[in-house]
């Protein structure tokens, strides 16, 4: 059965709800010193989902977003004693036991969880690092799957599992499928198995119950490098909804929805260079609405990459008469574009943020002189304001008699989509070599001109978030015509010289 995060079945007879307000979980796992994994990532999901993280330390890492750099494990009856005072004076409602280095820790945690029985254990086999490396040596891995019987769900990656079954990892889905069931037969507990290893398709889990049909989640895989973490933040958020509410399907539901969200918001935290944590309290963060706006005009983004214009950049077959129009236009379309960044200059409301926005003033016009300089003297074009650019600069110009938060939103377009299209761009130019308009697509993809995107959209953001609904609305309406006169402005070429479908 397949069903999408949302619709997966509620309580069943067989679960036993435990009813606590704010449940009490403990993670046993190791330490992740960039906070993406380990016990960082364990204490951020429990509260992020509602509960009380607690955590027993099992190894310290040195890693970071690259990698991880050394393992100390402490001696494992230090880990007995942080358990025993934890079990001496709390009750707990749930336990999320993640990395364990070797297999004196595992023996400690066994006997442990002998011991005290806490209602809920779910156990993430952290085995496998994602260089594919082996974490446990051989001892370890069998006493690992010792544990397995313990808990109450088991929540393997493919790799993972292949090593728990002494099988090779499996090489599809159905496979993987398969032997996630024979392990919850075997084992008589419930397995999740985990499909973010999959390269390709959906990001899917599965849930194993012994003896009935597998439950399948699957929501769109995203294209981001914040997956570090994910698997230690999924089962410790299972763990946190499974004390809340006694429906481990309804659990995973809830757990797999909340990640989603918090890996297509990774970005934000702008952690390290390599692959960055997720942002496991973006419920506390509204999204910047400079993102949605982003999304919304989608549909323009796609027709800019359509347009005969672009293509014909990107292949270098776009007639050169139709590339001096743009240049010229853009020279003419820079001057007023350079006024309306002076008005937001003077509006602005802060020195860094006037500062920002002159020095952008005067870039355009060291960029409308260096055009006239180079480019136009080699094609020489009409000097003439075509129709697009005239109603380009006046929806800035008549921005620019209107708030500094609508201005802003009225000249963010130019930034975002021209980096945006350069990034786009920046790979088929590097296919053809020579390209005739090579050293003009170079400027596209300038990597000051991408952070001073990156500012100005913060700025938009700011904006945005000091003014009222009705005026991030007249923002909203202000980006969106910017943004459509873009799209107007790469084909404007094909409709003045009339040589429609040219540059294909
Ligand atoms: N690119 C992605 N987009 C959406 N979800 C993802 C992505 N990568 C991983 N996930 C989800 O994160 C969870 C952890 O998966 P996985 O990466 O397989 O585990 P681990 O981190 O233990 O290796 C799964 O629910 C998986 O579907
Ligand atoms: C201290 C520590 N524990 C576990 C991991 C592995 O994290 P995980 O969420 O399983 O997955 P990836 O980061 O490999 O996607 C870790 N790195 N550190």
């Amino acid at each position: 059965m397949v069903v999408s995060a949302a619709a997966l079945p509620t309580r069943t007879a067989t679960d036993s709800p435990v009813a606590t307000a704010i449940p009490r979980i403990l993670s046993i796992a190791g330490s992740d010193p960039s906070g993406g994994a380990g016990i960082q990532a364990d204490l951020k999901s429990i509260s992020a989902l509602g509960g009380y993280g607690m955590a027993a330390v099992t190894a310290l890492t040195a890693q970071n977003t690259h990698g991880v750099r050394a393992v100390h494990v402490p001696p494992a009856g230090f880990l007995r004693s942080q358990l025993q005072a934890i079990s001496d004076d709390i009750e707990l409602d749930a336990v999320k036991i993640g990395m364990l280095a070797d297999s004196q820790v595992i023996g400690v945690v066994r006997d442990w969880l002998r011991e005290h029985r806490p209602p809920v254990i779910v156990l993430d086999p952290v085995m496998v690092a994602s260089s594919g490396d082996r974490l446990l040596d051989a001892e370890a891995e069998d006493a690992l799957r010792e544990l397995v019987h313990l808990a109450d769900l088991v929540t393997p990656n493919l790799p993972e599992l292949g090593v728990l079954m002494r099988e090779a990892e499996p090489g599809d889905w159905a496979a993987a499928v398969r032997m996630a069931q024979q392990l919850a037969d075997a084992q008589q507990t419930r397995v999740l198995l985990k499909g973010g290893h999959l390269s390709a398709g959906p990001a899917r889990d599965a849930l194993l119950v012994p003896g009935e049909q597998p439950v399948v989640v699957e929501l769109p895989r995203l294209q981001t490098t914040n997956t570090h973490g994910t698997g230690c933040s999924f089962s410790a958020a299972i763990a946190t909804c499974q004390a809340r509410n006694g429906d481990w399907g309804q659990s995973l539901a809830e757990a797999k929805d909340w990640l989603h969200t918090a890996v297509a918001r990774g970005a934000e935290l702008r952690v390290g260079s390599g692959l960055g944590p997720v942002h496991h309290f973006h419920r506390w963060h509204p999204e910047p609405v400079t993102d949605d706006w982003w999304r919304r005009i989608e549909p323009i983004r796609a027709g800019i990459l359509e347009l005969p214009f672009i293509r014909g950049l990107a292949a270098g077959t776009l007639p050169e008469p139709e590339f001096s129009y743009y240049l010229a236009q853009d020279a003419r379309y820079l001057n007023g574009y350079s006024r309306a960044l002076a008005r937001a200059s003077a509006l602005a409301p802060d020195e860094r943020q006037q500062a920002f926005w002159a020095r952008g003033a005067a870039n355009c016009l060291d960029v409308e002189a260096e055009l006239h300089r180079t480019w136009l003297q080699k094609h020489p074009a009409s000097p003439l304001e075509g129709p697009v650019t005239k109603k380009y600069v006046d929806h800035l110009l008549a921005a620019s008699g209107s708030s500094y938060a609508v201005l802003v939103a009225a000249v963010l377009p130019c930034y975002w989509l021209y980096s945006w299209v350069g990034k786009e761009l920046a790979a088929s130019r590097s296919l053809i070599d020579p390209h005739p308009y090579g050293a003009w697509l170079d400027t596209y993809a300038d990597e000051d001109f991408a952070a001073a995107t990156e500012q100005a959209i913060e700025f938009a953001a700011m904006a945005a978030a000091r003014v009222d609904g009705a005026e991030r609305e007249l923002m909203w309406q202000a980006f969106q015509a910017a943004s459509e006169y873009e799209l107007e402005f790469f084909d404007a070429p094909r409709a003045a010289l009339g040589q429609a479908g040219s540059g294909r």
